[in-house]
């Protein structure tokens, strides 16, 4: 397989020069084959966000280099790197355009990087696709692509985000904790359909969750950051003897 992602001695210093100076991550390598599924853990504060950050461009890093597809992205703006990388936030309100109906925002989501004026057009071609994708949870989400997503349920909506993050294959799926705020039977069907789109197109991707269970799951690879760093990086076999009671052994403060 071949690298996707290598981010390359990468240390973040929030503050810097002043008494509040706090480097987050410190000289963090890792490398993504293409096709990997990683689940990222740690104690709260340990620095997940804040790496996501820096692989969608929110975050520029303070020292190290972050290359994906051999492009060296380090100074690209995030909007730039949306062509490429998609991301789901923990909050569904976060990724849709509210004012805008389910059919609207996953026909944006289909025309993503072109030029805006033309991105509104072709909506009826693509609303028997929008029914199918849109089928794939038992959540009503496909009896509402009229609605303004203002008005959907927490869980329509973030299968919305979704399913807008992966219509356009991404190079990379950057996921941060995007079931963590829905209910566990609907949270369930999210990470299952997750799943079967990271498996059936062959995505990169990294899960950022707090369920040691979830991790266990899914994908082929944990890593886990502990204050900064990387303190566990396995997949494959090694990842599918792990136990919840061995990861614990990496929550330590
Ligand atoms: N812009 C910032 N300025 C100051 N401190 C920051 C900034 N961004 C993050 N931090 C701090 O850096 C640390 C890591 O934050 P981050 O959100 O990456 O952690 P996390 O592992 O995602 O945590 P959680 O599991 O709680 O979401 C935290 O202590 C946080 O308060």
């Amino acid at each position: 397989m071949s690298t996707l992602l290598d981010l390359k001695n990468i240390t973040t210093t929030v503050n810097a020069g002043t008494k509040e100076e706090k480097k987050i991550l410190k000289n963090i390598n890792l490398q993504l084959a293409d096709g990997d599924f990683v689940t990222l853990l740690g104690t709260n504060g340990a620095g997940k966000s804040t790496l996501l950050n820096i692989i969608n461009g929110s975050l520029f890093p303070s020292e190290g280099h972050v290359i994906l597809d051999k492009e060296d992205l380090t100074a690209w703006s995030e909007v730039k790197r949306a062509k490429y990388i998609s991301q789901v936030f923990q909050d569904p309100k976060m990724g849709t355009a509210p004012r805008m109906t389910v059919a609207e925002n996953l026909l944006l989501a289909t025309k993503r990087g072109e030029h805006r004026g033309l991105r509104m057009r072709g909506l009826d071609k693509h609303l028997a696709e929008f029914k199918k994708i849109t089928a794939k949870l038992p959540n009503g989400l496909s009896e509402r692509l009229d609605t303004f997503v203002g008005n959907l349920s927490g869980g329509q909506r973030q299968t919305l985000s979704f399913l807008m993050a992966t219509i356009k294959k991404p190079k990379l799926l950057l996921l941060d904790e995007h079931t963590a705020a829905l209910d566990p039977n609907t949270s369930h069907q999210l990470l299952e359909l997750t799943n079967q789109v990271v498996q059936k197109d062959h995505l990169t991707c990294v899960m950022i969750t707090h369920q040691l269970k979830d991790a266990l799951r899914y994908g082929n690879r944990i890593v886990i950051l502990n204050n900064g760093k990387i303190v566990l990086d396995v997949c494959g076999e090694e990842k599918n003897k792990l136990t919840e009671k061995a990861i614990l052994q990496y929550f330590t403060d």
